[in-house]
């Protein structure tokens, strides 16, 4: 096993408060876009939304149960897709040297729960009812921030970030449960979440266990998210750090297993906001993408970023050079 560096905390992330985002106040609106120019993370206090929380809990047991079950039997879920069904371990690469990956996932396409019917096929098909609705709230919370965002940026028409997610066209939009086994039982080669930035508009994260590390503007180093009771973390991807023409910050994080903090597996649930494919941006060196293009090409990277010219930089949304984050150009203006 790799050593692994004395925890950082990122004691400074800002805190937002869902009740108060909902009831559009101003100050709180202001927070947000000061949140995601300086920091792309932030902690989402969602102790007012008590389903929320209740969801949150028994969408726990649920992926427990389905992750118990034999790998023959999950790998009945799994289509070869980046955005939809069960992959095992060790499809990506991993954190350190030589490794590969240390987590297993299962996702449900947004595609599917317009659709009203997910293409699962083992025992956790039932549940099927119960994931769409933790889908559609996510939705709802994460297209909201959106709009706070766009009216905080002055944004109208089809500039706003809203109108990038609109129905009409496809997007790769996805809930996805991931585990990382406990620390005892890693293998040395398959461990964590390589650093990367987050391909979509935004995420958000449930996570009650140690592991997630930022490359941290303030301290320059890794440092760890802690977890707090109550709180999802959300971050900025690149569809809103390249839209806003890099005002947004996209920010390099991993998953790390933690020595003595992970005595039991690592669960966490993201639900990954997207841009329709067809959205346009330019990169930092000037090259058009369109989100599709950008999210084919990373998911590439992330098997295998060595083999992918600028694959390094692709996956961290260069911002990130050799693990020391690239000041970019956010968090200098003033809201
Ligand atoms: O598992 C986590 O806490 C974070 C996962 C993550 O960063 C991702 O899947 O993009
Ligand atoms: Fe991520």
């Amino acid at each position: 096993m790799p050593s692994i560096e004395k925890p950082v905390l990122s004691s400074s992330l800002p805190t937002l408060h869902l009740d108060l985002l909902l009831a559009a106040d101003l100050n709180e609106r202001r927070k947000l876009l000061n949140a995601c120019r300086s920091h792309g993370f932030f902690y989402l206090d969602l102790s007012s939304d008590l389903q929320m929380m209740g969801y949150w809990e028994q969408m726990l047991e649920t992926m427990k149960d389905y992750f118990e079950q034999p790998l023959e039997v999950k790998m009945e879920d799994a289509r070869g897709s980046d955005n939809t069904g069960y992959e095992p371990m060790g499809t990506e690469v991993g954190p350190f040297g030589m490794t590969r990956d240390g987590y297993e996932s299962l996702k449900v396409s947004r595609r599917e729960h317009l659709q009203g019917h997910a293409e699962l096929t083992t025992s956790i098909r039932d549940k099927t009812p119960f994931i769409f609705d933790f889908m559609r709230k996510s939705h709802e919370i994460t297209m909201m921030m959106c709009e706070r965002l766009s009216d905080e940026m002055g944004l109208s028409g089809s500039d706003r970030f809203e109108s990038f997610h609109s129905t009409e066209s496809p997007t790769l939009t996805n809930l996805a449960w991931l585990r990382y086994p406990k620390y005892d039982s890693i293998s040395p080669d398959t461990v964590g979440h390589n650093k990367h930035t987050d391909i979509g508009s935004l995420t958000l994260l449930f996570a009650k266990q140690w592991g997630l590390q930022i490359l941290s503007p303030d301290a320059k180093t890794w440092a760890f998210v802690k977890p707090r009771p109550g709180h999802a973390v959300v971050n900025v991807g690149d569809s809103l750090h390249f839209p806003s023409g890099r005002r947004l910050a996209s920010v390099v994080h991993r998953v790390i297993p933690v020595a003595d903090k992970q005595m039991e597996d690592r669960y966490s649930i993201a639900y990954f906001l997207r841009v329709h494919d067809l959205t346009p941006w330019v990169d930092s060196t000037g090259k058009e993408w369109t989100a599709k293009e950008w999210h084919d090409f990373k998911f590439d990277a992330f098997r295998s970023p060595d083999t992918k010219e600028n694959g390094e930089q692709v996956l961290t949304g260069m911002m990130e050079d050799g693990d020391i984050l690239r000041r970019p150009c956010w968090g200098t203006e003033e809201a």
